[in-house]
């Protein structure tokens, strides 16, 4: 009996059973050919013959379902389902096939199917098949134009060989780079969680890269290092809000490494940002720079300290009177300036050796440094010279020269005790001589000095040499209106070119 529908139920049917075709042929699925009448007719897509017998129309789907096994992708593009009767529904697809072959030519064309469904009993078959593809390419007794997709599969095959071949050679680069180069490269979330580390980080600080996923950027560094970092967040967070993009920052910090040792490394990172230009994370690369700090430190040393006694050397003394000048200036307090020299130093060298005045030397630069706030600074001027400068006294000028006084006085009588020196040279025994000297202090109170440092450092060491002129061990105040100092030109002090 044949039951008639509603137009509106029967293409919720026929579209149900269209999309059951489309579903059993992407999925090359012989039960497909159930769907068709024995009274079926069908025109393939290769060219323009009709085929009549529903056997033949069969055959011909297995054909194709045998020269192209694997599931296929229909990419519908339009449908339209029209009744020619109330038996009978033609539907018209326009859609892609994507074949399961890389780049092929069908991907490309629209294909247009029209089948037909006629209600047979109780049952809707398809009595109809047209599809229409430009098989422009199909050879004789294809379905699917094959020998020109073979002809393009070996082509792509030969490019897919070349780029894998490519892509392994810069694997290797990248391995290279990753886990032999010494350069360790990292990302991590906007959080500063670590999201990728390279495994190189394992030859720099000893810590696999399973180790660090997953945890702060701040547990790579110490505390100073925790310190950089914060900085350069805290600057990078500023130019965020006045909406400068710094790009790859980078500083030095000291990294914390498994055995608990530390060194340097060298830090370039970059944000990186989602199309709103919103921060998603940072990645970047550390470079070890321990050997070079050190040698840096080495250089800063050689450059403003002195070798033997490890005190600031003139020119780093020049450097801090200028910047005691400046800090006089802002706050109106006095500072000091103290030419201590030694008395009768030649004699020990005379007698037991440059060694043995060395180790004086080295002594007498430690009780100055005991004798002094940390803030304040000694250094050694030359020879058996040294000069203490005192920043930060008071506003008070007569005070401030009554502090000075009462540390020179403190020095003098220091330098004055007896020295414990070991004059035995190496793989001698113990040879401990005692030796008795002391010094001459000259002192200079200033206040933003008008002028300038050369002039405080020569007002000092005038009144040292009235100290020595008034017969040694003896601390002088220099007062403005002391006698013309008596020293030859080549001998007074001052920075020079410094
Ligand atoms: N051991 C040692 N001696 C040095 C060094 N630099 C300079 N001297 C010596 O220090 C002495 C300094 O000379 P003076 O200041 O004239 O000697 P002084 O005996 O202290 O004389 P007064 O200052 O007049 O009391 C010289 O003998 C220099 O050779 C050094 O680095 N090591």
């Amino acid at each position: 009996m044949t039951s008639v529908t509603r137009p509106a139920d029967r293409h919720d049917k026929i579209r149900a059973l269209f999309d059951e075709y489309i579903e059993l042929y992407a999925a090359r699925d012989d039960r497909l050919t159930a769907l068709f009448s024995e009274d079926f007719s069908g025109y393939t897509g290769g060219g323009s013959v009709l085929v009549k017998d529903r056997d033949e129309w069969v055959k011909i789907t297995r054909q194709d379902f045998a020269e192209v096994p694997g599931r296929l992708r229909i990419d519908m593009r339009d449908i339209a389902l029209q009744d020619l009767s109330e038996h009978v529904v033609a539907v018209t697809a326009f859609f892609h096939i994507h074949l399961p072959v890389p780049e092929h030519v069908l991907s490309r064309e629209m294909a247009r199917l029209v089948l037909i469904f006629r209600l047979e009993g109780e049952a809707w078959k398809i009595v109809h098949s047209g599809i229409s593809i430009p098989y422009h390419l199909v050879q004789d007794g294809e379905v699917y134009p094959l020998h020109e997709l073979q002809e393009r599969n070996r082509t792509l095959e030969a490019l897919v060989e070349e780029r894998t071949r490519a892509l392994n050679e810069r694997e290797v680069f990248y391995r290279l780079l990753t886990e032999d180069a010494l350069d360790v490269l990292w990302r991590a979330d906007s959080e500063l969680r670590i999201t990728y580390i390279s495994p190189s980080d394992e030859r720099f600080r000893g810590f696999k890269a399973e180790e660090v996923v997953g945890h702060h950027v701040f547990e790579l560094f110490n505390e100073e290092g925790v310190a950089i970092v914060s900085e350069a967040w805290r600057r990078r967070l500023e130019a965020e809000r006045e909406g400068r993009d710094l790009g790859f920052v980078s500083f030095d910090a000291p990294h914390l490494c498994k055995d608990g040792s530390v060194i340097w490394g060298e830090v370039f990172s970059k944000a990186v940002r989602d199309e709103s230009g919103k921060i998603t994370g940072f990645h970047g690369i550390t470079r070890e720079i321990t050997r070079r700090k050190q040698m840096q430190e080495q250089i800063q040393q050689l450059a403003f300290y002195d070798t033997l006694t490890h005190l600031p050397n003139r020119r780093l003394l020049s450097d801090r009177l200028l910047h005691a000048l400046a800090a006089s200036k802002r706050s109106g307090r006095h500072g000091a300036l103290m030419f201590v020299d030694l008395d009768n130093f030649k004699p020990l060298n005379d007698r037991y050796g440059h060694f043995v005045g060395d180790l004086l030397l080295i002594e007498v630069a430690d009780r100055l440094k005991r004798c002094v706030r940390e803030m304040d600074t000694v250094a050694r001027f030359g020879g058996d010279e040294f000069v203490v400068m005192l920043g930060e006294l008071v506003k008070d000028h007569e005070e401030s020269i009554a502090q000075a006084a009462a540390v020179a006085e403190k020095i003098r009588l220091r330098l004055a005790d007896d020295y414990q020196l070991n004059a035995a040279r190496e793989g001698e025994v113990e040879n401990i001589v005692t030796h008795h000297c002391s010094a001459s202090v000259g002192v200079f109170v200033f206040l933003d000095h008008e002028a300038g440092a050369d002039e405080i450092l020569k007002c000092a060491d005038i009144a040292m040499y009235q100290a020595k002129a008034a017969g040694r061990n003896t601390v002088r105040i220099y007062a403005a209106d002391a006698p013309p100092a008596n020293l030859p030109g080549d001998q007074a002090p001052g920075f020079g070119a410094l």
